[in-house]
């Protein structure tokens, strides 16, 4: 019967053990980004500093022995030898640590620095978001990213060089050993077996160290957030207004504690076992070193070979001293970065291309784009927020899509982007499925001004030629885009033009106001349809807009979009009415299709929103208009 159920405990078990060097050969892989040189450099380094004090107890042996048996007259002659062979050792040893520093510090930037940039192109070449807005991927975003903000955490480099270090080390137990069972035989398993049992001790004290760590990592990302807040001139501004610096401290302290008081309480049981070490230290080499005095007492053993051996001995414990912490906490990190990829990489493959639906409605040009019986929940949600929409895109079309607050209209976009993958039913450009595709081509098809669009703190120039990073910087499709936007009389005040930084934090940058930033990313948008996009998404582009500047906008929009179709998401109806075609999304459908006026005249919800707009604005709470645009 035991031997039935140990059969599989034993397959577990060698499993395990396959997986554990398996893990520690991937994390050794690592030392490749180190370069040849210095890699060789450390290796060198690394045997000679585990030969050095087997050596030196050798010489010192022989130099007792030489000494305590020689004349006086023939002294210098006897002892020169071993002399200088110590002497040189010691210096080797000095030499040793002096440039240890800068060896594995130069490797270890080298390892993290190529370490952190696999992380960051992991995280933002995924083709879709989803996976992003997980709190576990974040989770391993952070164990992953090798950035250490305390001196828990330990980063691929330390736990390379350190496994390394460790392997160079068993050298040196050789060589020990070698002198210690030259002596006799059964001091080897006398202190080679509690020596294994102090690193055991300290790599299971390493292990449960980092799982407390981890169980932390939440408080720590939360402290981060009001870390962040505190600190930057965005959240600062409220952080202020509203009086929450101390509360923004307090919860900081709050989510420290959360991390660290786990941490900081396991450290002192740690701290009261390590009794345990003392005496598997202890109690052997107590019984070598008693057992070697003895013999040396009886006349069997001379001053010289006992003094080997005690060196020997005590050299067996330091082989086993390289840092358990840095090989544990690396190997995790390396652990944490393959979990990470396999989250990333886990999108549903691509689904077999389809046939157009029989009932698809002719048209004498195929639609750009078409949205399919697309339906969509977020993941970790259970609503519903499309539900078997159908719509078309024709070619050169400016088509607007409205709806209330939560309808789903930015989430339709962040499809069309391919940001995430449709529950049900499916995007085709061109008859083509996105997917088949492919993200990067689709992408290249396309420009998008998101709702929530980002500024960067970069040059004037730079934020319009992101919006098409892919192709060779085109200036002059930045002059002419920026002009369409209507940004050129902006930076016409920017004190260094194009090159103006578009953020104080920065030397000689400028902050613009929303309106201003909304230009720049219309120009960032219509600079990559001058360089070939064919679809340009603009949601909510002009909301910071006053009414003038927004007419002004589309005038230039309609007037420079040449062949592209562009898509506009907006609640000013005012601004809608100018589009060749309006779509209402409600309930994660179509339910009104047609132009300004057919929708007017269906006399359905479109044209309710638009008489209650119309009215806010004759009595004056909105934006005031031309007389006659609201009819
Ligand atoms: N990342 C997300 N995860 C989960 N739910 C989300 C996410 N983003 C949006 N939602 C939900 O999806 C629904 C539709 O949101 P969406 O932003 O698409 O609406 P919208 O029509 O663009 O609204 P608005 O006009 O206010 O911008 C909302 O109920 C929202 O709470």
């Amino acid at each position: 019967m035991s031997r039935h159920l140990g059969a599989p405990h034993r397959e577990v078990d060698h499993d395990m053990a396959l997986a554990a060097v398996r893990d520690r050969i991937r994390l050794l892989r690592r030392l490749g980004a180190a370069g040849p040189g210095l890699l060789t450099a450390i290796v060198a380094f690394l045997l000679v500093a585990s030969l050095v004090p087997a050596g030196t107890a050798v010489a010192l042996a022989v130099l007792i022995e030489r000494v305590g048996t020689t004349e006086a007259a023939g002294l210098t002659a006897v002892a020169a030898a071993p002399l200088v062979m110590f002497a040189v050792l010691l210096l080797v040893g000095h030499g040793l640590d002096a440039v240890r520093e800068p060896l594995f510090f130069l490797a270890r930037c080298r390892i993290d620095g190529a370490h952190r940039v696999e992380v960051a192109r992991l995280a933002s070449t995924s083709d879709t978001i989803g996976a992003l807005e997980r709190p576990e991927v974040q989770r391993l975003i952070r164990q992953a990213r090798a950035d250490p903000e305390n001196w828990t955490e330990r980063t691929p480099g330390m736990g390379a060089l350190s496994l390394l270090a460790f392997l160079a080390s068993l050298l040196g137990l050789v060589s020990a050993g070698a002198v210690l069972a030259a002596y006799a035989w059964w001091l080897v398993p006398l202190l080679v077996v509690p020596a294994l049992a102090v690193q055991q001790l300290d790599r299971h004290g390493a292990v449960m160290w980092h799982r407390t760590w981890l169980r932390g990592i939440d408080g720590g990302l939360r402290a981060g957030v009001w870390q962040d807040a505190v600190t930057s001139s965005g959240e600062g501004k409220e952080v202020r207004v509203f009086g929450l610096g101390d509360w923004a401290v307090g919860r900081i302290d709050r989510h420290i504690r959360e991390m660290f008081e786990p941490v900081w309480g396991l450290g002192g049981r740690l701290m009261t076992r390590q009794w345990a070490h003392f005496l598997l230290a202890l109690v052997p080499l107590g019984i070598a070193f008693v057992a070697v005095a003895l013999s040396g007492a009886r006349g069997d053993t001379s001053v010289g070979v006992a003094t080997a051996v005690f060196a020997a001995g005590s050299s067996v414990y330091r082989v086993f001293g390289t840092e358990v912490h840095d090989i544990v906490g690396g190997l995790a990190c390396v652990r944490a970065f393959d979990q990470l990829r396999e989250e990333l990489r886990a999108a549903p493959p691509p689904r077999p291309a389809a046939p157009p639906p029989p009932d698809a409605p002719r048209a004498t040009a195929p639609p750009l784009v078409r949205f399919e019986g697309l339906s969509f929940t977020y993941p970790g949600t259970r609503r519903r927020v499309l539900d078997g929409l159908d719509l078309e895109i024709w070619p050169g079309e400016l088509l607007a899509v409205v709806g209330l607050n939560g309808a789903g209209k930015s989430t339709l976009i962040k499809l069309l982007a391919g940001l995430y993958e449709p529950t049900a039913g499916r995007i085709t450009a061109d008859g083509t499925d996105i997917v088949h595709i492919g993200a990067e081509a689709w992408r290249e098809r396309i420009a998008i001004v998101f709702q929530d669009f980002v500024r960067y703190h970069l040059t004037a120039a730079d934020n319009v030629a992101l919006g098409h990073g892919s192709v060779p910087r085109d200036e002059a499709a930045i002059e002419a885009a920026a002009r369409d936007a209507g940004f050129d009389e902006v930076l016409d005040r920017l004190p260094r033009g194009w090159q103006t930084p578009l953020a104080r934090s920065r030397t000689g940058g400028v902050d613009l106001s929303g309106g201003q930033w909304q230009q720049v990313v219309l120009a960032r948008a219509l600079y990559a349809v001058r360089t070939g996009a064919r679809l340009l998404v603009l949601d909510e582009p002009t909301a910071h807009l006053d009414v003038r500047t927004e007419f002004d906008v589309f005038a230039r929009l309609t007037a420079h979009k040449g062949d592209a179709s562009v898509v506009l998401i907006s609640h000013r109806l005012s601004t809608v009415r100018q589009a060749d075609r309006v779509v209402l999304l409600d309930r994660g459908r179509i339910t009104e299709s047609g132009t300004h006026d057919e929708l007017m005249a269906l006399d359905g919800a479109y044209a309710a929103m638009f008489a209650v707009q119309a009215d806010r604005f004759r009595r004056g709470h909105d934006d005031r208009v031309e007389e006659g645009e609201l009819r």
